[in-house]
C-alpha cells in the first residue's frame, strides 16, 4: 500500500510526505532537546513507534491553548510524547490525566515527561482505560481529551469523552483514516471502532464535529475533532 501511495505523492510532485514533515519540524515545530530525547529513549526502551509526529504534537498544544484547556485527558500514553506536548499547552496551574494500559510504556512516560518539565502536571492512570476511567467521574469536567488508544474501544472512549466534558470540550479522536481502510466496512476491529466512532460524532446531537486527513512522516491518517454542545 505504500508503494501505491508513494505513486501518487510523486504523480502530484508533493515530494515525501516524511521529508517535508522533516522541512516543517525542523523550521516551524521546534521540538526542544527533552522531546527529541522523549521519542529515541521510547524506541531504546522498545516501544512501538506509534507516537504523533512532532508537527501533531505541537497542534495538539496550540489546541489546548486555544481551547484555554486548565484540564486534560488523554486516552494511550505510549512514552509520553504527545501527553508532553499537551501538557505545555496547560497553565502553570492546569492538569492532565492520561491512561496506559501497559506500565512499562507508563514508566517511560513518566521519565519522559519529568524531563519534558511537566511530569508534576501529569497524573498517569495505569490499566485498561475502560477500568480507569469510570474513576474519574465527579473530576470532571476536562476541557481537552485526546483519544489515541486501542480503536476497537473509540466508540466506548468517545462515550467516556462526552461523559466527562462540559459545553465547550475539544474532543480529539486519532488515526481515523488508516492509509483509507476506513472506507472498509468489513475492515478489522481498528476499523470497525474507528467507523463506529466517526458515526457517534457525526450524529450524536451534542457534538460538533469535523475530521481530516493528515500526510507526513506517520504516513496517510487523519483526525476527527469536536466541540461539544
Ligand atoms: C498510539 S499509542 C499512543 C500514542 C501517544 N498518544 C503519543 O502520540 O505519544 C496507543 C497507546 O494506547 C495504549 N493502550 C492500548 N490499549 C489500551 C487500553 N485498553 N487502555 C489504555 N491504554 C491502552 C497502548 O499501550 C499504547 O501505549
Amino acid at each position: 500500500m505504500a508503494g501505491q501511495h508513494q505513486g501518487i505523492r510523486a504523480e502530484h510532485g508533493s515530494g515525501d510526505w516524511a521529508d517535508v514533515d522533516s522541512y516543517l519540524t525542523g523550521v516551524v515545530v521546534h521540538p526542544d532537546a527533552a522531546l527529541v530525547a522523549a521519542v529515541e529513549d521510547a524506541a531504546a526502551a522498545g516501544l512501538p513507534p506509534i507516537e504523533v509526529s512532532p508537527g501533531q504534537g505541537k497542534f495538539l498544544m496550540l489546541l489546548a491553548r486555544l481551547a484555554g484547556a486548565r484540564r486534560i485527558l488523554e486516552i494511550g500514553t505510549l512514552g509520553g510524547f504527545s501527553t508532553s506536548w499537551l501538557a505545555r499547552g496547560l497553565p502553570a496551574d492546569g492538569s492532565m490525566v492520561t491512561c496506559e494500559y501497559v506500565p512499562l510504556h507508563a514508566e517511560v512516560a513518566r521519565k519522559n515527561l519529568d524531563r519534558a518539565g511537566v511530569g508534576h502536571l501529569v497524573d498517569i492512570r495505569v490499566g485498561a482505560a475502560l477500568d480507569t476511567l469510570p474513576g474519574l467521574e465527579g473530576s470532571e469536567p476536562f476541557d481537552l481529551v485526546f483519544i489515541d488508544a486501542d480503536k476497537e474501544s473509540n466508540p466506548a472512549y468517545l462515550e467516556w469523552a462526552i461523559r466527562l466534558s462540559r459545553p465547550g470540550t475539544v474532543i480529539v479522536l486519532d488515526n481515523v483514516v488508516r492509509y483509507g481502510g476506513v472506507l472498509d466496512p468489513d475492515g478489522d476491529s481498528a476499523i470497525q471502532g474507528t467507523r463506529a466512532a466517526l458515526e457517534l460524532m457525526g450524529s450524536h446531537p451534542r457534538l460538533e464535529s469535523t475530521a481530516l486527513q493528515t500526510v507526513g512522516a506517520k504516513g496517510w491518517d487523519g483526525f476527527a475533532l469536536a466541540i461539544v454542545t
